[in-house]
């Protein structure tokens, strides 16, 4: 594919989406080539309707594997509607999460186990992985206040759930991480917001300097 497919992941309240307002326009910047910004669950028209099924605070009784099978089915959608064509023309697609995502909540939160939930994303993702990852690195407890302090009033069903899930969702978190070194790159994510912005800004231009050339 011509184009480069760039995720961000962390566990709730990581700051990537707040972060990600920031640095697509500080790459933009630093390019010509077109940036499109998307988001999983969601992204595109079907995908944000299983979203809305997935978050539903009224759903509590969900099946953990129909969760993952929901997360994977929207992130197929996504990827055909939206990840693919935007790289087939030559484009950067920033993803506020992507497969890693499923790994670590459904995989290590709901303890479904990690093989079992790569395996129905392989099918759904049939061997498109992200080019870079940014991981968002932000313990449980400080991601979590934030989101309380912000918006406790809008809190979906994942960000509710107990917070024995959200630790094993950010011990998985860990080890995705150091099972993908060459793929998965670390900012605090603790440090104040333009200083992480700063720094995932370096990693991406670092890793594609023919990319972004212009400014320098
Ligand atoms: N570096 C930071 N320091 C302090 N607060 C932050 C920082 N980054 C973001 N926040 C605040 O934390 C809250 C969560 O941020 P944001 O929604 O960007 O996180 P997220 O990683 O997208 O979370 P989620 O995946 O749960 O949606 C927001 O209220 C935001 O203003
Ligand atoms: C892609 C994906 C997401 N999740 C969880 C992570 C968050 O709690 C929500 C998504 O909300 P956000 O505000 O858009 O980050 O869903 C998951 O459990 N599994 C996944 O594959």
């Amino acid at each position: 594919m011509p184009g480069i497919f760039i995720s961000f992941e962390g566990p709730d309240g990581a700051g990537k989406t707040t972060a990600l307002k920031k640095i697509m326009p500080l790459l933009q910047a630093k390019t010509d080539k077109e940036i499109v910004l998307s988001r999983e669950p969601g992204g595109s028209q079907i995908s944000e309707k299983i979203r809305k099924i997935i978050l539903d605070i009224h759903d509590e009784e969900m099946d953990a594997r129909t969760e993952a099978l929901l997360y994977a089915a929207a992130r197929r959608q996504h990827l055909i509607d939206v990840i693919l064509p935007t790289l087939a023309e030559g484009k950067i697609m920033l993803s506020d999460r992507f497969v890693d995502s499923s790994i670590a909540y459904q995989g290590g939160g709901r303890q479904i186990g990690t093989k079992e939930v790569a395996d129905i994303n392989n099918f759904a993702i049939e061997g498109h992985l992200p080019d870079l990852t940014i991981y968002f690195d932000v313990t449980p407890d400080v991601g979590l206040a934030r989101i309380k302090k912000d918006h406790a009033g809008q809190m979906d069903r994942l960000e509710k759930a107990a917070m024995s899930f959200h630790e094993r969702v950010y011990d998985s978190y860990k080890e995705v991480v150091r099972d993908n070194i060459e793929r998965i790159k670390t900012v605090d994510a603790a440090q104040a917001p333009d200083k992480v912005v700063q720094d995932a800004v370096e990693i991406i231009v670092q890793r594609f300097p023919n990319i972004f050339t212009k400014g320098e």
